[in-house]
């Protein structure tokens, strides 16, 4: 794994509130998307860095970051050997962040669905927030162009994650947070093995259980133009079955604090 050896400069002051903050995308063939993205995050806040984790796309994705990166030293990118999953290429570039001493991480998708110009809403949220979390089930969220097989796996995904857990969020697998770093140093990264989009759920209940506050900010989804989504049918079933067996470990620790007496959230 390789990165990029820019200094964070202009970004010194942070964003107000919140301190320097690091916008992480994930790439996976976005070689259409990822001008745009990154070009739109850098109008929308210019205070943010961000950082490209680029899976060795076959598509490029790779080089054209960093041309980005070698035109604007708020621009990084981190090279990682193959396809591991969303995951795997977000704990890489938490990890990276830490190291560079950032005081909030931002997940976002690259492919336009989750738009830069709302950014600074969710940065202002997270001035009294652990976790935000841009949500398109709570009121004023939406969602465009989505076919209606994405509209009911996702949103049954967030009802059966509710019922199963007791897990409170509405948009369990929103992609469009903001993390502040002490949040992330206490979720046991190391541990979580999610890879697919279930990665969102995990993190999420983590941080549920740790007691973090978490909200909800409503967001306008739009539907990629450019590229393919990365969803398949792995994902969906890796999400399935962790959220089952997470489900049945919070009701046998909601059953033993019940018999024994315990303090800590569902889980
Ligand atoms: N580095 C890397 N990036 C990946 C990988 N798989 C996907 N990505 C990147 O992760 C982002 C989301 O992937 P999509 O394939 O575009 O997701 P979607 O189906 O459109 O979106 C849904 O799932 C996302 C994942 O959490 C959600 O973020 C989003 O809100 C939505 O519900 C994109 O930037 C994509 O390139 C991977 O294995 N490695």
């Amino acid at each position: 794994m390789t990165g990029s050896t820019n200094t964070p400069q202009e970004s010194a002051g942070g964003y107000p509130g919140v301190g320097r903050v690091l916008v992480v995308i994930p790439t996976y063939n976005e070689s259409d998307n990822i001008r745009v993205i990154v070009d739109r995050v850098r109008r929308a806040a210019p205070a943010v860095d961000v950082l490209i984790a680029d899976d060795n796309s076959p598509d490029g994705t790779g080089a054209i970051a960093d041309e980005l990166a070698a035109a604007d030293p708020q621009i990084h990118v981190l090279h990682r050997p193959g396809k591991q999953g969303l995951g795997a290429a977000y704990i890489a570039g938490f990890g990276w962040a830490r190291e560079r001493g950032y005081d909030a991480v931002v997940e976002m998708d690259a492919d336009g669905s989750h738009a830069p110009e709302e950014l600074p809403r969710l940065l202002d949220a997270g001035r009294d927030a652990d976790v935000v979390i841009g949500s398109r089930w709570v009121r004023g969220g939406k969602v465009i162009n989505w076919p209606v097989r994405r509209l009911v796996l996702s949103r049954g995904a967030s009802l059966y994650t509710r019922m199963a857990m007791g897990y409170p969020v509405r948009d369990a697998t929103a992609g469009y947070r903001v993390y502040r770093m002490p949040v992330l140093d206490k979720l046991e990264l190391d541990q979580v093995a999610s890879q697919g989009y279930c990665f969102q759920i995990d993190l999420g209940w983590r941080a549920y259980r740790h007691g973090f506050r978490i909200v909800e900010v409503p967001i306008t989804f739009a539907e990629r133009e450019r590229g393919a989504s990365k969803m398949s049918s792995t994902i969906v079933r890796e999400a399935l079955v962790r959220v089952t067996v997470w489900g049945a470990q919070a009701r046998l620790g909601s059953v033993k604090r019940a018999l024994g007496g315990g303090q800590k959230r569902p889980g």
